[in-house]
């Protein structure tokens, strides 16, 4: 099968560090391929960012659907960016990392907390437990307080901040795992689970194991009701391509 990991930011080398990942978790005969949009935010940290990344996010699946023969997509985002849009846009499988992590934790832990970048970016996971019917279970979301590029730029003193939470929640938090919030972070679950002695969860390869998950059932985005092909209609201007889908 193929599947079809979109980083919502622009930063391509952070794109292939999460095709590297994915395809590491990957069953074998599984394919995993990745993209990021051609305009938008270089990282994601803010309800603006948001916004900008989820119109990136469906053209990725447009780009995808007309190439075809991708058998899923994962938006590799913490914030689930256009998660919703993009499913009207295809049959396939669409799978948000951070719905993705929460189920995963909450089937190894009866509470988790989750370490994200950076705090501002909180509410968004707090808005997403609630959508999604988490809340529950999570006990906190807590920030390494580092921009995201970080990861990139900064990796080892990033790593060191990331660890530093995760310990913090280990020790105050009473819980029994770790969602990393942060899709940059796909490629230091290992070392993280290893240094803070938890089962650490990471959205982009929960959502390719669940995404291989649904492909093998026969399970697809159901086009009956609100998750149907958009009405087509017309668009203006910059997005008058988008007319009549
Ligand atoms: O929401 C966050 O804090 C992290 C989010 N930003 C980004 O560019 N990729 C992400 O997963």
């Amino acid at each position: 099968m193929h599947i079809r990991v979109i980083n919502p930011n622009t930063t391509a080398s952070m794109t292939a560090a999460m095709r590297q990942a994915a395809q590491q978790q990957a069953a074998e005969g599984t394919t995993v391929s990745a993209s990021q949009p051609d305009a938008g935010p270089v990282s994601i940290e803010s309800h603006f960012d948001e916004a900008i990344s989820a119109v990136g996010v469906a053209e990725e699946v447009l780009k995808g659907e007309r190439e075809g023969g991708i058998d899923a997509y994962v938006v590799a985002c913490f914030g689930d960016p256009g998660l919703l849009a993009a499913r009207e846009l295809t049959r396939a499988p669409v799978i948000g990392i951070a719905e993705a992590a929460f189920h995963l934790a909450t089937l190894i832990s009866t509470r988790f907390s989750i370490v994200t970048s950076l705090g501002r970016t909180g509410i968004i996971a707090e808005h997403l437990l609630q959508q999604y019917g988490f809340s529950h279970h999570c006990r906190r979301i807590r920030a390494a307080e580092i921009p995201v590029l970080d990861l990139e730029h900064h990796p080892e003193a990033a790593f060191t901040r990331i660890v530093e939470e995760c310990c913090r929640a280990r020790d105050e938090d009473g819980i029994g795992a770790i969602v990393l919030g942060c899709g940059g972070m796909a490629n230091l679950t290992q070392e993280i689970s290893h240094e803070v002695g938890l089962p650490v969860v990471e959205g982009v390869s929960a959502a390719l194991k669940l995404a291989e998950s649904l492909v093998s059932l026969g399970l697809y985005t159901s086009k009956h009701g609100d998750l149907a092909y958009p009405l087509p209609k017309a668009f203006t201007g910059k997005f008058s391509g988008l007319s009549d889908l």
